[in-house]
């Protein structure tokens, strides 16, 4: 199989601020061209940094920064090829939805009727070809920020930079723009790299999600790898909808032994809220278990329990399954869990 050619590839990368604080250790990480990438991570994990080092509008403190195999890591922003959509849009007030667009090609020389014929099909392409003449401030947050995708997009970059470029919709417009996002970097073919501290947003988006923690990669992978083998108790914890359980295996992997006295080592490991069911008699592989609350979440409920050495576990029971009005805190409930359900962290 060939690899996929990297549009980003960062080797070795560091940062370190003039007041000491280390906001990115020692990154490597390659971006496949044409990728939907998210760096996903809580807040102060160092995503804002290391977008900022590949658009080349901070520093690197050491490693290196390849875009295309070309080392850019001294290089302007504007000799890298990228194109970084800030997060409050940064448009400018006193333009046109037109001229905005239209102000990178105006910078690099191009002539009026050639810029403005381009600014007009990048309108067309976020859907505001009828606010070419409007002002931002007569705009919606969600259409400046089309405008903002537009000016970013017209110098046909290489890579798109995308610093939390949802933050500041509604939830409503989120889910709206985020799928507008997919579908412009599909059509155009560009590499995406969007910071975010939204799982659901990355999970809805990325080919590729990079989980960030302090500064350090936690893991890179697909959607459905991350959520299907989160790598440590960290990712297991970020992205939600898992529990993580600190107990003893039997060697041959048949049932979980939730004594904690057993023989086997104790070790970590996680299991979805919807790989545990609810069950009325012991049998094998099962864990018993009280159960502390329920949660109503629409279209299932979140059953919390605690189990014996007073570890929480959560189970996710769908309205058919279960009879949850059956369930009191404090009732004596059994779990049973498929050992196939079982992820051992590998670090
Ligand atoms: N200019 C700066 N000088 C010193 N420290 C900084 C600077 N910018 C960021 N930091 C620190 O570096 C670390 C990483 O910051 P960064 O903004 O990259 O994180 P982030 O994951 O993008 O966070 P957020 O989601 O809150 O934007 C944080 O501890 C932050 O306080």
């Amino acid at each position: 199989m060939v690899a996929t050619k990297p549009a980003v590839e960062l080797i070795a990368v560091s940062k370190r601020y003039p007041n000491g604080q280390l906001a990115v250790s020692q990154i490597n990480l390659r971006i496949p061209k044409g990728s939907y990438c998210c760096l996903l991570g809580p807040s102060g994990c160092g995503k804002s940094t290391l977008l900022r080092m590949i658009a080349g509008h901070e520093s690197v403190t050491e490693g290196d920064v390849l875009l295309d195999n070309r080392n850019v890591t001294n290089h302007s922003p504007a000799e890298r090829g990228t194109a970084l959509m800030f997060q409050n849009y940064a448009l400018f007030p006193h333009m046109t939805c037109l001229d905005n667009v239209a102000y990178p090609l105006k910078v690099a020389g191009i002539n009026k009727s050639a810029r403005l014929e381009q600014a007009h099909e990048l309108l067309a392409k976020v859907n505001m070809t009828d606010y070419a003449n409007a002002y931002p401030e007569q705009l919606s947050g969600g259409q400046q920020q089309r405008i903002a995708l537009a000016r970013a997009l017209i110098r046909k970059p290489e890579v798109v930079l995308l610093d939390e470029p949802l933050s500041a919709l509604d939830p409503f417009l989120r889910i709206q723009m985020r799928k507008e996002l997919k579908r412009i970097q599909h059509e155009m073919g560009i590499t995406f790299i969007h910071v975010t501290h939204s799982q659901d947003e990355a999970f809805a988006l990325a080919d590729t999600i990079v989980v960030m923690s302090k500064g350090e990669l936690q893991q890179v992978g697909s959607p459905q790898a991350i959520f299907n083998k989160p790598a440590n108790p960290f990712v297991a914890n970020f992205i939600g909808g898992h529990n993580i359980i600190k107990g003893t295996i039997a060697l041959d992997k048949t049932f979980i032994d939730n004594a904690l006295t057993g023989t086997a080592a104790e070790t970590a490991f996680s299991v979805r809220f919807d790989r545990i069911d609810i069950v009325d008699e012991p049998k094998n592989n099962t864990i018993q278990a009280a159960v502390m609350d329920v949660e109503f979440q629409g279209n299932h409920s979140l059953v919390h329990c605690q189990l014996a050495d007073s570890q929480p576990i959560t189970v996710l029971c769908r309205d058919n399954e279960t009879s949850l009005s059956t369930l009191y805190p404090g009732k004596p409930v059994h779990l049973h869990v498929n050992p196939a359900a079982l992820n051992l962290f590998t670090h």
